[in-house]
């Protein structure tokens, strides 16, 4: 595979800044009343250095996308505080958490999400079109030559494999340069080899890119292409790996009987 120079990032913002991407703050949210309430998130606090791949992970209903969620400003904590990119997000009201998440957020679904009468080219810039902007020509080239799609900027979704259609996904969030880019299960559609490679580009978009990425995984595997796991469990973070592979999240899932 080719090789690319690190691409050189604008003034002002290096390559590992001290200051964490997203910082939350003794999270609580609840669903349901009664004797149907349940505590998603009880009391968590974490903090996403900038630059760095994490992998959230934990038993089914341990409160991974509720997590996530807050954490994109796509749902709202009961109590608690959640800083992106030093902006207290839940101070936000809807109109401004709504220019938050296009313009400093990129999102990489489990469905790729793209406009199937579009081509590669036009799904990948088509926030900064909505936003009324233009890609800087020179970070588009990067972007696409990293991630291989040089030759399929022409093809429209349905010419496309899995694996390219969600590395055209992976692109679309990254060309804003977001404060964070969040993955929800975002290789969960694809096989092995497809979803390797996809990881395989996030890895190297955070590497080389200088992207923070956060990602809800159930799979080991893609857990191990992460520079940390987090862990859950009944809304509460159990666990933290630091250069994880698949044998020691393995081992740190067995122990939660996830
Ligand atoms: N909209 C909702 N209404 C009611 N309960 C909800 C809602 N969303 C989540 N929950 C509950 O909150 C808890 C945490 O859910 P969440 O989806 O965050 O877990 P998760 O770890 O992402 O699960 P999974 O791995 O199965 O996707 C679960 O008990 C779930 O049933």
């Amino acid at each position: 595979m080719t090789t690319f120079a690190p691409f050189p990032r604008p003034s002002g913002q290096p390559a590992s800044a001290a200051a964490p991407a997203v910082e939350a703050f003794e999270l609580s949210k609840h669903y349901g009343k009664a004797d149907a309430r349940v505590t998603a998130l009880d009391g968590v606090s974490v903090s996403f250095e900038a630059g760095r791949f994490t992998a959230i992970m934990g038993p089914s209903g341990s409160g991974k996308s509720t997590l996530m969620h807050c954490l994109a400003g796509l749902d709202t904590p009961d109590a608690g505080r959640i800083l992106l990119g030093g902006t207290e997000i839940s101070a936000l009201n809807d109109r401004q958490l709504t220019a938050l998440r296009r313009e400093r957020i990129g999102f990489v679904f489990q469905a790729f999400n793209l406009v199937p009468t579009l081509n590669a080219e036009q799904n990948i810039t088509l926030p900064l079109a909505l936003a009324g902007s233009t890609a800087d020509p020179a970070w588009f080239d990067y972007v696409v030559g990293t991630l291989g799609l040089k030759d399929r900027l022409t093809h429209r979704p349905h010419e496309l494999s899995g694996g390219q259609q969600q590395r055209v996904a992976v692109a679309r969030a990254l060309l804003t340069r977001p404060d964070v880019v969040f993955g929800d299960e975002p290789t969960g559609n694809l096989d092995s080899k497809a979803g390797g490679e996809v990881l395989a580009m996030l890895r190297r978009s955070s590497q080389e890119l200088g992207q923070t990425i956060i990602m809800v995984t159930h799979d080991p595997v893609a857990a191990s292409y992460a520079d940390r796991v987090v862990l859950m469990s009944d809304g509460h973070l159990v666990g933290d790996l630091d250069n994880p592979t698949t044998g020691s999240v393995l081992t740190a899932l067995g122990k939660l009987g996830a």
